[in-house]
């Protein structure tokens, strides 16, 4: 039997395997498996929590398709809460492995001694110029025109390990993003694929965001996804740094920081859900 359990961030969901205790031999068809809501149990993905040589703990984290990604914000709040509550550590400080660098996470225990929320710092974002001529050093990297479905947008490509291209706009809700996600998801500037924030700013604190994820659709959240929307509005003069930006998205709200040296801190919730139990499936 293999165990596993269901976790989310803000809507976010993966399943998480416990790699301590359990052996996953081909994690890209068993995300495939168990994000399927009527076959397996319904996910964003699949998360592995594996023992690390260099930090605490070590992280995998493969998109719904199969696709193994370098990063998930979400998820390395998830597993700061999952380490702590499940015993594996008693530190609130811990070290995570990723396939994007070591990341450094905070453990808020709430009165139950249960982890309710975890602080990241998610490293320095990079911002993806464009590669034609421009005036100044900025303008490689704001603003970059690209045409969808034969409308042009005006997008911000940041790295946080993985890819980001964000989109402001007046509104969000009425888009329909299981046509154009895919588009830009697909789009031939991005051999690797994209994942795609739309956004509308609501003040110089405050975003909405929606997002298409690259192997994924349409989620509720995307951690990485809101750490380079925030610095897009910074880059694009709507944000200031070293101040807390509260984004709202599908499933929640997350609140970042884009500091002086470039890095980007996140904080938000984690919650469990269950623990289940089931036959290795036949992949
Ligand atoms: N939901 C995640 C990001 C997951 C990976 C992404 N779809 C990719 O392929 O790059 C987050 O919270 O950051």
């Amino acid at each position: 039997m293999l165990t596993f359990s269901k976790m989310h961030g803000i809507g976010n969901d993966y399943i998480y395997i416990n790699c301590f205790k359990e052996t996953v031999t081909d994690p890209e068809k068993l995300s495939v498996f168990l994000s399927d809501v009527r076959f397996g149990v319904g996910s964003d993905g699949l998360v592995l929590i594996l023992p690390s040589e260099v930090a605490d703990f070590r992280m995998r984290i493969f998109n719904a398709d199969g696709s193994e990604a370098m990063m998930c914000g979400n998820a390395t709040r998830c597993i700061g809460k999952y380490v702590y509550d499940m015993g594996m550590t008693d530190k609130i400080e811990i070290s995570l492995e990723t396939n994007s660098g070591i990341k450094y996470l905070t453990l808020y225990p709430d009165a139950n001694n249960k982890i309710e929320s975890v602080k990241v710092d998610m490293g320095k974002a990079i911002l993806v110029p464009r590669e034609i001529p421009v005036n100044s050093d900025l303008e490689r990297f704001i603003a970059q025109p690209v045409t969808v479905d034969g409308k042009e947008y005006a997008m911000t490509c940041v790295s946080m390990g993985n890819p980001h291209a964000v989109v402001f706009l007046p509104e969000v809700d009425s888009l329909d993003l299981e046509k154009i996600g895919p588009s830009f998801e697909h789009h031939e500037l991005f051999p690797d694929r994209v994942n795609t924030e739309f956004v509308r700013v609501i003040d110089d604190h405050t975003l909405q965001m929606r997002v298409w994820e690259r192997g994924s659709g349409e989620t509720f959240a995307c951690g990485t996804g809101t750490c380079a929307t925030v610095v897009a509005a910074v880059l694009n003069g709507f944000c200031k740094k070293e101040e807390e930006i509260l984004v709202h998205l599908r499933g929640g709200d997350l609140r970042i920081i884009y500091h002086e040296d470039d890095t980007v801190t996140m904080i938000g919730p984690a919650i469990y859900v269950f623990e289940g139990k089931m036959e290795y499936p036949n992949l």
